[in-house]
């Protein structure tokens, strides 16, 4: 019997895009995900109230397409707009053209390493991503295969959610099984903003019943004072379930402390900012958390997820992938440390459940009461085609 050689990448285009979809706090005005939420800037007022005020949509989303000898495409989204685009075209396209999308592995070493003197984490690992998930959709649609079925099949017959946003009371009603808050005050507004902390929460609770998980997300905003205060404030007035990414995601130290001074029974989750298994092994082996949260469109693509998740599988700490919509579904089926996965609220509202990267991409599956069944992601590749109708620009060639 033949072995099968699939066709050749002949074209690579990186494409840039306003307005939501990957770059999900790129939203008008009104939203709740740019409603005075703490980050690290708070500390200057006129940073307080928008996180777009100081830049936080600058990027915008990065298309990247790979096209195959036969005509076959296979695309992916993610954060990081021009720049992103220009390393894609500049300098990753030559590792792709002429090569086949089987050559992941290499391919992805190819990238990381010839980028390694100037990236290793951030904007360079998204592009890293984007094109290693527009790689993973390309061999899926030259296979006629979904990536989930690629990656060793579903351990599960549906996922479940948690819902992240403003209303965690309609996220119950809708049938996700918890709700992360964004939190809304940081260290500069002293005891009176732990105080609002404290009464949103407690009004959260009161609204959700005791038995619905309710999570704070910090979004690096704390320092390991205020960390430790509200953990304990939240956990015994409110029953938090985990409070996530309280400080800088470089302060592996504060980490490791704030998960001794932690009471017990309350989660300290990170790692969406994190990048690469060397990032996510120095997390875990520095025990700075119970569950780490790579964004697998951030971190470096699903040939580097599958090292994280084994790595964190090996430790016994769970892996639950920051939400990054079908890129993220497909690889949380086939995972036993995996047992849930994150929906991002991207309603205004958040009222209603909405595709997550819309208006991006076509036939992006949503959940359902909560869940999405594995069934639903049996497309080939990561099961979703791209928008055309949006306003896509091509910045650079190669
Ligand atoms: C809600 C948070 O502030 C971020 O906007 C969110 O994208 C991220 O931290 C998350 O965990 O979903
Ligand atoms: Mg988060």
């Amino acid at each position: 019997m033949a072995i099968v050689q699939l066709p050749k990448i002949k074209h690579v285009r990186a494409f840039t895009v306003r307005g939501g979809g990957a770059d999900y706090h790129d939203q008008g005005a009104g939203h709740w995900i740019d409603d005075h939420i703490a980050t690290p800037m708070s500390r200057y007022p006129e940073y307080r109230q928008s996180r777009q005020s100081f830049g936080i949509n600058v990027l915008g989303t990065l298309v990247v397409e790979l096209e195959a000898e036969d005509g076959t495409t296979g695309f992916a989204v993610t954060t990081g707009g021009e720049p992103a685009a220009f390393i894609v075209e500049k300098h990753l396209s030559r590792f792709l053209i002429g090569r086949s999308p089987q050559e992941y592995e290499k391919i992805w070493d190819q990238m990381y390493f010839s980028t390694q003197y100037y990236g290793r984490k951030g904007l360079v690992v998204n592009a890293i991503s984007g094109v290693d998930l527009a790689l993973w959709d390309l061999l899926g649609k030259l296979r006629g295969e979904p990536v989930y079925h690629m990656l060793g099949g579903a351990v599960r017959d549906e996922l479940q959610f948690y819902a992240t946003g403003a209303r965690p009371d309609i996220a119950k009603e809708q049938g996700f099984i918890g709700g992360k808050l964004p939190l809304h005050h940081g260290p500069a507004e002293g005891l009176e903003g732990m105080d609002r902390n404290i009464a949103l929460l407690a009004d959260m609770r009161a609204k959700c019943g005791d038995d619905f998980w309710l999570m704070y997300d910090c979004w690096m905003s704390l320092d390991l004072d205020y960390a430790t205060r509200l953990a304990h404030r939240a956990w015994h007035e409110c029953g938090l379930k985990w409070i996530e990414e309280a400080l800088s995601p470089d302060d592996y130290w504060g980490y490791a402390q704030l998960r001794k001074n932690a009471p017990k029974g309350l989660l300290v989750t990170t790692g969406e900012h994190e990048a690469t298994r060397w990032g996510f092994r120095m997390l875990m082996d520095m025990e700075c958390c119970d569950i780490i949260q790579p964004d697998v469109g951030w971190c470096g693509g699903v040939t580097e997820l599958i090292k994280i998740a084994n790595y964190a599988d090996s430790r016994g700490v769970l892996m639950i992938p920051h939400g990054s919509s079908v890129y993220s579904y497909h690889f949380v089926i086939t995972r036993h440390n995996s047992p849930f996965a994150e929906f991002l609220m991207m309603h205004p509202g958040p009222t209603e459940v909405v595709p997550m990267f819309a208006p991006q991409l076509l036939g992006e599956p949503v959940p359902r009461n909560g869940r999405i069944r594995a069934s639903e992601l049996d497309k080939p590749g990561f099961g979703v085609e791209l928008n055309r109708d949006i306003a896509l620009h091509r910045p650079y060639s190669n």
